[in-house]
């Protein structure tokens, strides 16, 4: 088998260990690199011409990401995880009790055991590389740092910066690295080698250890002080994931063991802990988003077809959301983009949006102005349509009205190149609407960002009956560069996000419609574990935009989608949400003590509110109704896949994580239990609630989605 390890020593006394696992982009930590790990150590520790030695990545840009993620899912018990864990201690110990220095060279990714085996070596140098982060992102996976990291990382950087880190799984870039003593130098890729080894010659303690400051000296000294630092971060946590997500307390209780019991009992603490999350729910539906969205970068999103180049971008409209798409355009794909809107304000308002998203990057250190000013020069602007004829892509951002799409591609097809692909932004007009007045349909395909543009990860790249498969790969690719997870849906009015989520809003309307208060609503769906309630989306979606959206829907997929009349009351009463200062909560000067309800919106619906139902149940009935239509979307070919499905409910509307999505929510509560408690609330509530086709067949046949 080729060896993953290679020791070379130098005429000067420093051996090289380079790690390179053959066959694989980055390097993985796996089990079966024990034996040879530990064989080479041997050979190190009774190699007296050996004075120090140097770990560093065969891999071109990165050092090693972490623990074979594959290999922990497919332990199959708490005890098969554990030894993980503690093969891993085994290891990593041997290395730290080394008596010649050991230095860890990083370039690129440093993540999870990666960085626990950096923290086991006696001193660390990185590069400058805008590639190197180093990070402990076991918690996005429903994990803890298994290797050793929820007792080293404290010791070095102190408890607080520790925590910070491993509870949030937070990506650390060379500067703040150095500045917070995570590594002892950072120099230009060129010379890592070179300092590394020059470290190594030093000796075993770092010149410039970085002391603790006052406060994390006080805070961190005694057992009394440190359990207050455990208390605050575990009331942060609770107060974020609602009980959802059983890693974060264990890491807690990993630190504030091995700091009062020693490292010892720190780590079979954390192997312990660590082993019962690799077998838990919540990590297996974590490391099935990551399984998932790694698959999907490899797919083209067209079989068979290969993108074409996107050099220059065009945006239609310069709001909210063509703001958005222009700066992810400039700042995520280098891409320039020019921007077109019949007003000078309104390219004014794409302008400030790009630059005071860069301002923000600049404040916080992640790049100078000078990068700031080149990324903002990418930005172009016009009134007319100058400067397009080269554009390769055209993202129309405006108001959701057909006849002014249609224009936009009537005077794309005029001003642009043959191939200029024209890609609409509409959340739920067809494509194949938009399509019919263009000459070269083909190159007509729906882009649907999810705002704050720049935030949500998710993008549909919907296709109508004649999109090109080139126009979808294309998309699909500009889109990645955006930094963005496109999936491909099908065409169809709200395609699958805002089809799903708008059977959950109207749910919820019901309910509040039938005397819930909006503050429990939205408490009963935020304990489910979406990031907002219902009625604070609503506000912040717009109510005029559901209200414009509802019938659509009604109209092409039928009256289940048919919104609550009284929801008319609010438009009358001209409450917008956010966008104007009035919806179901408070705003501005009004919102004196915070988020508060405006309690006027019961008057203006005219219903008495303050019956506050089971929070289960209230969650329950919006969410079977979110489950059930995205059944629908499969049954329809809407969405291509499960996968798919979960993805975008995840990435598109924050659908639970822990949960996987709907897909594996479904599988987790069996679909005859689905289909049980649809037809129950079909008895009670009516046809909206009735059970989709698929899903029937499926209980009937004991399927799952995830077989
Ligand atoms: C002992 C404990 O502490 C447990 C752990 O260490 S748990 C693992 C902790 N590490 C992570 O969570 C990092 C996961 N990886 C990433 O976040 C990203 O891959 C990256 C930021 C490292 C790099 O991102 P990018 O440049 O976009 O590259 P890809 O994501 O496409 O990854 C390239 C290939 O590497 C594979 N891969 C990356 N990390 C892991 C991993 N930890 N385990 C297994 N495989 C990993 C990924 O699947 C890609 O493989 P492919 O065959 O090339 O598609």
């Amino acid at each position: 088998m080729e060896k993953t390890f290679e020791l070379t020593r130098r005429e000067d006394g420093i051996a090289i260990l380079t790690m390179d696992v053959p066959g694989e982009t980055m390097n993985t930590l796996k089990a079966e690199f024990g034996p040879e790990i530990s064989e080479i150590l041997s050979e190190v520790k009774q190699d007296t011409s050996i004075k120090g030695l140097v770990i560093i990545s065969g891999k071109s840009d990165s050092f090693v990401a972490g623990a074979d993620i594959t290999m922990l899912d497919a332990c199959t018990s708490v005890e098969a995880a554990k030894e993980l864990s503690q093969q891993g201690h085994v290891v990593f110990n041997e290395l730290e009790n080394l008596k010649i220095p050991v230095v860890a060279a990083i370039n690129g990714a440093c993540l999870g055991g990666g960085l626990e085996l950096a923290l086991a070596c006696h001193l660390r140098v990185c590069t400058d590389d805008k590639k190197t982060v180093l990070g402990v992102p076991e918690v996005q996976l429903g994990l803890l740092p298994g290797g050793g990291g929820t007792q080293r990382l404290p010791r070095l950087v102190g408890v607080t910066t520790a925590l910070d880190m491993m509870l949030t799984g937070k990506q650390i870039r060379p500067k703040k690295a150095l500045k917070m003593g995570l590594v002892d130098d950072m120099v230009p890729g060129s010379i890592l080698l070179e300092a590394a080894i020059k470290l190594a010659k030093k000796g075993k303690k770092a010149a410039n250890k970085v002391k603790p400051t006052l406060v994390n000296k006080v805070l961190e000294s005694t057992s009394f002080t440190r359990d207050v630092v455990f208390k605050q971060a575990g009331k942060q946590v609770e107060s974020k994931t609602h009980g959802n997500y059983p890693a974060p307390a264990k890491i807690i209780d990993c630190v504030r063991q091995g700091l009062n019991k020693g490292l010892t009992k720190g780590l079979e603490v954390e192997a312990s802990h660590f082993a019962e999350l690799v077998m838990s729910k919540e990590s297996e539906a974590l490391r099935s988003i990551f399984f998932a969205t790694t698959e999907m970068k490899k797919e083209t999103g067209a079989e068979g077809a290969e993108p074409r180049d996107i050099n220059k971008a065009m945006v239609l409209g310069g709001g909210l959301m063509g703001g958005g798409i222009a700066s992810v355009t400039t700042t995520k794909a280098k891409v320039p983009v020019r921007v077109k809107d019949i007003s000078e304000q309104g390219l004014s308002n794409a302008l400030a949006y790009a630059y005071k998203l860069l301002a923000k990057g600049v404040k916080r250190r992640h790049m100078t102005p000078a990068v700031r000013d080149n990324l903002m020069a990418l930005m172009t602007t016009t009134t007319e349509y100058k400067g397009v004829k080269d554009a390769d892509i055209v993202v129309e951002a405006v108001f959701e009205d057909l006849s002014l799409k249609h224009q936009m591609v009537k005077d794309v097809e005029r001003e642009c190149g043959e191939n200029t692909i024209f890609a609409s932004n509409t959340s739920s007009l067809p494509i194949g609407q938009i399509a019919q007045a263009a000459s070269r349909p083909e190159n007509v395909i729906g882009l649907h960002y999810f705002s704050p543009v720049e935030k949500m990860p998710l993008v549909e790249v919907i296709a109508h009956k004649t999109t090109s498969p080139e126009t979808i790969a294309t998309t699909v690719a500009f889109a990645r560069k955006q930094g963005k997870t496109p999936i491909v849906v099908q065409d169809g009015a709200g395609f699958y996000v805002n089809r799903i989520l708008a059977l959950y809003m109207n749910e919820a309307a019901q309910w509040l419609l039938e005397g819930q208060r909006v503050e429990h609503l939205d408490k009963a769906l935020v304990k489910f574990g979406f990031p907002v309630g219902p009625m604070t989306l609503l506000d912040e979606v717009g109510i005029d935009v559901g209200a414009k959206i509802s019938p659509i829907l009604e109209k092409e997929l039928g009256e289940r989608f048919s919104a609550p009349q009284a929801f008319d009351q609010l438009l009358a009463d001209d409450r917008k949400g956010r966008k104007n200062g009035k919806g179901f909560y408070l705003y501005g000067a009004k919102a004196k003590k915070g988020k508060q309800v405006d309690e006027s919106v019961y008057g203006v619906l005219g219903i008495q509110a303050g019956s506050d139902k089971d929070i289960k149940q209230v969650a329950e009935r919006c969410v079977v109704q979110m489950l059930n239509e995205a059944v629908r979307c499969l049954e329809e070919k809407i969405i291509a896949s499960p996968r798919d499905g979960d993805i975008g409910a995840i990435f598109g509307i924050g659908f639970p994580p822990f949960l996987g999505g709907p897909f594996r929510y479904i599988d987790s509560l069996g679909a005859a239990n689905l289909v049980a408690t649809l037809e129950r609330y079909q008895s009670m509530y009516g046809e909206r609630f009735a059970p989709a086709q698929m899903l029937k067949d499926m209980a009937a046949e004991g399927k799952s989605f995830y077989s």
